[in-house]
């Protein structure tokens, strides 16, 4: 099937003006067909209707629903329904809803008549934080495929959101960082929530076993004409629902080539900008075209774009849709993972872009003049972030530090204007972890499980380490560990500043990365200089940096900047103590550890050292090494209070909640 997109209307219609009645009449009836099935398969009885309406599926996505998880699976394959159907079952579905409580059901009409959606309108009252609480005969209904649901009593019914996350990365698909890993975890979160979500992101294809990745994803045959680079692009949609998430794969020859998402050995793609400007473009019509379980997502979502790989897409919605009365009323958040990458190009490369030629403001940048290269350079060019940084209705970033940092000229990379004008729908929200995957009591990856309340099994899993490291076997050698991208956001030349005198220590050392070549061969050459102290590790493997979490007694993170950081997150859980640089997300996550808090008992989780030279970086490892080695106690006391904090992605999502009724509540930023 060959679904229409905006852009073909737009480009062959004959009226410049895009409406609803434009819309592909194949999908309004999707819908009534889903709706008429519903009913007829499951009116009269009761539990079963109730279960569905308190799985919030109604047939105009977007709306907010209520709690539970509203995909279904369904293959509904019944025909078309006639107005009167529709009148029928709204009038029966009013009489069985209508007693007592007040609960009715209203009918929300498009502009040719046809029923879109039937409104739960509840009788509660609603609190400030917009939740209602759910009608007396809702309560004892399971809603239906909700993973936890919970007691009965505490059944609520709250607004739930049609959610398009538009990722370059999201695992396991996809993971060269702490992107993959958020946009891996916080949609299934917010799917267990009761929203809707659709994560948007590349069917990449690099002729290695990641390939099998991809395996569960069918392909929708739903392909869609995008008007970029001066042609045509015809993009397919592969789609897989797991874990009440559905994942759309963006499938596009320029996503299938030897390499990660971004570049290969020989750098960087050279054509990244077109590559991330069709996955804008493919996102930004996916929830208009894809009939996922049956119907769209539709206009009325919530896009959540990550970093500058997805940052079209607030432009687009401003610029190419709503001036055609398309995404009215959507909402667009963006979040920050990384401000110093921006999708720079040279301004020449707007036209390529496929936006209106007067929305060159949106996405024109300027660099000062210390920045330029020549006398003759302008300065001038087309940043993708900054479009969206000015475009979205809300910002958000990785953690509450990052957020006030990117608001500083030291930690804006030349943004922090713009930020800072932005500053009152700029917010900050701590990563959270997928808890399962990092469990050290049932991590498939180490060789020993152990927890808070056991630890006995951290010491094998050290063991274990340094065979495979082919380290010498010391348990009680501090055993210090780093993994991470190789480059100068993590502070690797503080390392190699001093790895000398570290070396000098009675020491172990593992570190595992990839990224900058020189800092690779630098790894390399260490290790055949310190055979029985260092190890490095050059390339991705996620088992190994299970098994170094586990395994090592201390994590460092000398990041310059950190928005987050993930691996603090993980080495407390596995009670392997941090040592970072006070910044951004660590400072926040990382609390100093003060030996005399809590009449001696202690207090912290780690150390966090400041400022970022390489003497204060020494200073804080020789403090740990010393408390490792002389006060044991203290050492357990401060494994035990990293492994029991609640580093969950359920804390953050409650979090991003907020965020989302904040972003309904405002008008969308750009009308
Ligand atoms: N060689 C290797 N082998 C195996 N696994 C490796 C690896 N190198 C890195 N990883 C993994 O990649 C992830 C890195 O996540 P981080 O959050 O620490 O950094 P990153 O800079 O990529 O993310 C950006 O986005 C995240 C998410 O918002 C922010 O936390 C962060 O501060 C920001 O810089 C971790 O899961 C880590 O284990």
């Amino acid at each position: 099937m060959g679904a229409v997109s905006f852009s073909q209307m737009l480009s062959s219609g004959p009226s410049p003006f895009y409406s609803v009645q434009a819309r592909p009449r194949n999908l309004e009836v999707g819908r009534r067909s889903y709706l008429f099935s519903v009913w007829r398969r499951r009116y009269g009885c009761d539990q079963l209707l109730m279960r569905r309406l308190a799985t919030g599926v109604s047939g105009r996505s977007g709306e907010h629903g209520v709690v539970g998880n509203p995909q279904s699976q369904d293959g509904f394959s019944d025909g078309g329904v006639g107005e009167e159907g529709e009148d029928k079952m709204m009038t029966m579905m009013k009489k069985k809803q209508s007693g007592g409580n007040g609960l009715v059901m209203d009918p929300e009409r498009d502009i040719n008549g046809s029923v879109v959606s039937y409104h739960l309108i509840p009788p509660a009252q609603t609190d400030g934080n917009l939740l209602v609480s759910a009608p007396e005969d809702l309560r004892d209904v399971e809603p239906e495929g909700a993973e936890d649901v919970g007691s009965i009593e505490e059944a609520k019914v709250r607004i739930t959101y049609n959610i398009i996350f538009v990722t370059a990365e999201a695992a396991p698909y996809s993971k060269t960082g702490g992107l993959g890993d958020v946009c891996g975890s916080l949609p299934i979160a917010l799917a267990a929530r009761g929203h809707r979500v659709m994560v948007v992101c590349p069917r990449y294809l690099n002729g290695t076993s990641a390939d099998e990745n991809y395996a569960g994803a069918v392909d929708m045959k739903c392909s869609t004409n995008i008007y970029c680079f001066g042609d045509v692009q015809e993009v397919n949609f592969f789609h897989e629902y797991r874990k009440g998430v559905d994942w759309v794969f963006v499938d596009h020859p320029s996503y299938q080539r030897p390499g990660n998402p971004y570049g290969d050995v020989y750098g960087a793609f050279g054509d990244n900008q077109f590559r991330f400007t069709l996955l804008c473009h493919a996102a930004c019509e996916a929830p208009l075209v894809l009939p996922l379980g049956g119907f769209t997502y539709g206009e009325n979502c919530l896009f959540l774009v990550n970093d500058w790989h997805a940052s079209l897409v607030p432009v687009l919605l401003a610029s190419k849709y709503r001036p055609y009365g398309v995404y009215k009323d959507s909402r667009c958040i963006l979040i920050i993972h990384n401000l110093a990458h921006q999708g720079v190009e040279a301004a020449a490369t707007y036209k390529n872009l496929g936006l209106p030629a007067q929305w060159y403001g949106a996405v024109g940048w300027v660099f000062p003049t210390w920045a330029r290269t020549h006398a003759l350079d302008t300065g001038e060019a087309v940043n993708l972030l900054k479009g969206s940084i000015v475009t979205a209705d809300r910002i958000l970033t990785v953690s509450q530090g990052y957020s006030w940092e990117i608001t500083t000229p030291e930690g804006g990379y030349g943004l922090h204007e713009l930020l800072s004008n932005r500053k009152f729908v700029l917010n900050g929200i701590t990563n959270g972890i997928d808890v399962n995957e990092w469990n050290p009591s049932i991590d498939e990856h180490i060789c020993s499980h152990y927890s808070s309340t056991d630890l006995s099994g951290k010491v094998r899993c050290k063991i274990a380490l340094q065979k495979e490291l082919g380290l010498p076997i010391k348990p009680n050698c501090p055993l210090i560990g780093f993994i991470g991208r190789l480059d100068y956001q993590k502070g690797i030349d503080l390392i190699r500043s001093a790895t000398p005198e570290l070396m000098a220590e009675d020491i172990q050392f593992v570190m595992l990365g990839s990224g900058d070549h020189h800092f690779e061969d630098w790894m390399r050459s260490v290790e055949s200089t310190y055979k029985e102290k260092f190890r490095g590790w050059v390339g991705f493997n996620v088992p190994i940096s299970h098994r170094i979490t586990a395994g090592c007694d201390i994590l460092l993170m000398p990041s310059r900047f950190e928005p987050c950081g993930l691996n603090q997150l993980y080495a407390m859980r596995y009670g392997t103590v941090p040592i970072v640089h006070s910044t951004g997300g660590l400072r926040d996550t990382v609390q100093n550890f003060k030996p005399y808090a809590q009449e001696g008992e202690g207090e912290g989780t780690g150390w966090t050292f400041s400022p970022m030279t390489k003497e204060s970086m020494l200073s804080a490892i020789r403090t740990a090494i010393r408390t490792y080695r002389e006060h044991r106690a203290s050492w357990e006391g401060l494994m035990k209070r990293g492994m029991e904090n609640d580093f969950s992605w359920e804390r953050a999502a409650v979090q991003y909640e907020q965020v989302f009724q904040w972003a309904f509540l405002d008008p969308p930023y750009v009308k």
